[in-house]
């Protein structure tokens, strides 16, 4: 899946760009990463022994400043898949307007079989290997799929040791007390919530009326359903790696975060006296979860669970992306034709990374600001992104996805122009 994951998103930049009326050779460009290190992590394992686990950092394009992307710990990341995600952090910067190319990392593990001393072993021993192409002006990681803040936080104390200085400018999505942001935490929730505020205000749609699914609850999913119920959106479906559950008369989302956090699955909720005595429910698997006749679906977990398998069985009129490539690009024209409108992850999960970039100019700058301050740049640059896409997309009849992408093309060329073509391809490791 990830080696046809990074072909897919190859083809649907070649396809878009091709008219997007951008210079040839800045389409061609994003087809080929700047630089991919894989290394080998040794870790001493609590029993004595000693394990190695491959890891990737790719910094795929520096066009409009410093690399950035986060870091995925799961038992499937490779180098194709790792590749593909920085390509989409190359756009997602460039849709939002932020000062940053894209990268992405990430280590073939799965995190849940590591005890807590492994994990952090582990970590430590990634920023080792990467030390030399990561750095606050130069490639700047943070969270993604089974990463925390706490990994980000021995991830920069590990840096630290290695320069000798203090970095904190080096991550993003840090704990608080060693340079965090307040805001980061439900930033990449929060900036979807507000992409369906914008859909609302277009629509002019009562949420109470709005039934919602949501699959994956974690950091991006659960921040959304979090807010969306907040607002009086009927949130009909949540689900993890375990499974799911579905009710047509909406989930109280903070008793079912209680629950997943008592017994670390949604699934197990089912039936739990407390949320049983709220709803009647259900139990459903991820793929049915896809399938419901809901108005709004947020898939946000993994790439490529939308294609050709399944498009046929949606039913939602809006796909909100907060995982990156939940949608394979071979859909694309046939969601367009069925007026199923996707919000795309390079804006719908853009919050993420626009918080850690605010972040990165609190630790440059030596200033913390106040959570309303974040909270409402984030809406600024949310809204303002938002329409620039809708517009573009209702003025020439593209899909979102497409009017985002070239919306980010234009960006991209532009600095490529300005930096002199010549030199930007022939030397572009800064
Ligand atoms: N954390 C962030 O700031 C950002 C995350 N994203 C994207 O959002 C997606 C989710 O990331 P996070 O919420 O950060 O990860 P997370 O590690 O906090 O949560 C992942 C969730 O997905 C569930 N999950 C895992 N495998 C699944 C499967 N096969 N089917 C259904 N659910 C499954 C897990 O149980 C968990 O609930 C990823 O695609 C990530 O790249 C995008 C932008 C920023
Ligand atoms: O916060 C960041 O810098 C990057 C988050 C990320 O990996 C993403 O947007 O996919």
């Amino acid at each position: 899946m990830s080696e046809q994951i990074y072909q897919d998103a190859l083809a649907r930049v070649r396809e878009i760009g091709e008219n997007a009326g951008v210079n040839a050779e800045v389409i061609e460009s994003l087809m080929h990463p700047m630089r991919t290190m894989i290394a080998s992590l040794p870790v001493r394992m609590d029993d004595g022994s000693t394990e190695y686990f491959t890891a990737y950092r790719c910094r795929y394009n520096n066009a409009l400043g410093p690399t950035k992307g986060g870091i995925r710990y799961h038992p499937e990341v490779n180098q194709p898949e790792v590749q593909a995600l920085a390509l989409w952090m190359t756009i997602k910067c460039a849709v939002v307007g932020l000062p940053y190319g894209g990268g992405k990392g990430g280590i073939t593990v799965d995190p849940k079989k590591l005890s807590r001393m492994e994990l952090e072993r582990l970590s430590r021993s990634y920023v080792r290997q990467m030390a030399d192409i990561i750095s606050p002006d130069r490639d700047i990681p943070a969270p993604d799929v089974y990463t925390n803040e706490r990994i980000m936080g021995w991830m920069m104390d590990e840096y630290e040791h290695i320069t000798r200085q203090k970095a904190p400018g080096v991550i993003t999505g840090k704990p608080i007390s060693l340079g965090g942001s307040l805001g980061r935490d439900d930033a990449t929730g929060r900036g979807a919530y507000m992409c369906i505020l914008e859909l609302e205000k277009k629509h002019g749609w009562n949420p109470s009326d709005i039934k919602v699914a949501v699959q994956g609850f974690g950091n991006g999913g659960y921040h959304a359903a979090r807010l969306l119920h907040e607002r009086g959106y009927k949130i009909v479906a949540i689900s993890d790696s375990r499974g799911g559950i579905h009710s047509d008369s909406g989930f109280d989302v903070p008793s079912i975060y209680k629950e997943k956090q008592r017994s670390r699955q949604v699934k197990a909720v089912y039936c739990t006296q407390s949320v049983c005595e709220q709803v009647e429910h259900n139990t459903i698997s991820n793929e049915q979860l896809l399938e419901l006749d809901v108005d709004i679906l947020i898939p946000a977990a993994l790439d490529g669970v939308i294609g050709k398998h399944n498009v046929d069985k949606i039913k939602a009129n809006y796909i909100v992306e907060v995982a990156n490539g939940p949608v394979l690009s071979d859909v694309d024209a046939i969601l367009h034709d069925k007026e199923i409108h996707v919000v795309p992850d390079v804006l719908a999960n853009a919050g993420g990374v626009t918080v850690s970039y605010f972040e990165w100019v609190q630790n440059r700058s030596g200033y913390a600001w106040d959570l309303d301050t974040v909270q409402e740049r984030l809406g600024k640059i949310m809204s303002k992104s938002f329409n620039e896409v809708w517009d573009l997309a209702k003025s020439e009849n593209r899909s979102m996805r497409n009017a985002a992408y070239t919306l980010a093309f234009r960006r991209i060329g532009e600095a490529v122009g300005a930096h002199g073509t010549r030199d930007y391809f022939n030397s572009s490791d800064a």
